[in-house]
């Protein structure tokens, strides 16, 4: 990659996240629903699970996934929406949690804490004398033992009930490999797949989603240290650059540069374990 122009690598990246410089909000509604209902057909397994956070991707992916059963119960299957509420300890935007519920309507919610087996792990992990290198760092590891755990609480319900766990990720935070491996980013079903953050937008409107939650800055909320810190300000680079970079537009330097490293850094992420050649 390294002699080919910023345009070159752009395109690729484009191609294999298969991204679109425009959609028709609509009818990838009606494509993401469609996907969801025929693979619970397919798969026989009727119930599909999302944790919901407040945030725009888990209201517009939990609508989809209420849209979805609703649709096949319609045309005479069986099939149910379990949402999560998966807080640790008190979340600064619960009020939002809430609204993201209301609007989605699921047919179950299911509240399930994960403050006490994330601070379990963390305290049976320094009892084995593992360190970390400063306060920040060991609270960075804490983040992602919350999007692991909130992992392990999806997937009980998704084998307690038959069903299969949806992921939120798509275009803009897969470009940047701003997941948690493993965690968030471990799921069965990405009916967000492919769109870029104002792309998830626009669909949020179509199906009507509360402006104030479509509007909202994006935020991981995984540190402690720092509740609510915005994507943007961990990547230096904003929401708005990376879906003009995933449309093939021309972006500035630092852009395609911070793009580009995290891009490539994060390659492991989008594929499968490696395998010996
Ligand atoms: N080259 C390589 N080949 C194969 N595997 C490699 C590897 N480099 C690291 N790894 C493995 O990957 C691990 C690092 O990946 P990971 O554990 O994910 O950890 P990491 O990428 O360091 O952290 C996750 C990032 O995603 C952000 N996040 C997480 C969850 C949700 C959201 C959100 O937007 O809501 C954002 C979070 O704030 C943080 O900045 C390493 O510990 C190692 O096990
Ligand atoms: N407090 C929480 N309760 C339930 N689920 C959560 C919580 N925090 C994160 N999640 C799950 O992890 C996913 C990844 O978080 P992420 O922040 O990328 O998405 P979001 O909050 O839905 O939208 P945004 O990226 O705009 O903040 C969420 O979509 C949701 O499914
Ligand atoms: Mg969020």
């Amino acid at each position: 990659m390294e002699n080919r122009s910023n345009t070159e690598i752009q395109k690729h990246i484009i191609s294999q996240l298969n991204v679109h410089p425009s959609v028709d909000p609509d009818e990838e509604v009606g494509r993401r629903v469609k996907f969801l209902c025929e693979y619970m057909e397919k798969s026989g397994q009727r119930t599909l699970v999302l944790g919901i956070s407040g945030g725009v991707d888990s209201t517009v992916a939990g609508r989809l996934a209420q849209l979805a059963v609703e649709r096949t119960r319609d045309q005479g299957g069986d099939a149910r929406f379990v949402a999560m509420r998966l807080p640790y300890g008190e979340q600064k935007d619960e009020a939002d949690a809430r609204r993201a519920l209301d609007y989605i309507a699921p047919d179950e919610t299911l509240t399930v804490g994960i403050k006490g087996a994330s601070d379990a792990m963390l305290a049976s992990l320094e009892e084995s004398g593992l360190e970390f290198g400063d306060e920040e760092h060991r609270d960075f590891v804490l983040g992602n033992i919350k999007a692991r755990q909130r992992m392990v609480a999806q997937y009980a319900v998704a084998g307690a009930r038959g069903g299969l766990v949806i992921g939120t990720d798509q275009g803009a935070e897969a470009v940047m490999g701003f997941f948690t491996k493993f965690g968030d980013g471990a799921c069965d079903l990405t009916p967000l797949d492919g769109l870029n953050k104002r792309q998830v937008r626009e669909i949020g409107r179509a199906i009507e989603a509360p402006s104030e939650l479509i509007e909202k800055q994006p935020t991981a909320d995984l540190e402690s240290l720092s509740p609510q810190k915005t994507d943007e300000s961990v990547f230096g680079i904003s929401y708005d650059e990376i879906d003009d970079f995933l449309e093939g537009r021309e972006v500035g330097e630092t852009a395609y540069r911070t793009i580009f490293e995290a891009y490539f850094k994060t390659e492991h992420k989008r594929t499968l374990p490696l395998v010996p050649q």
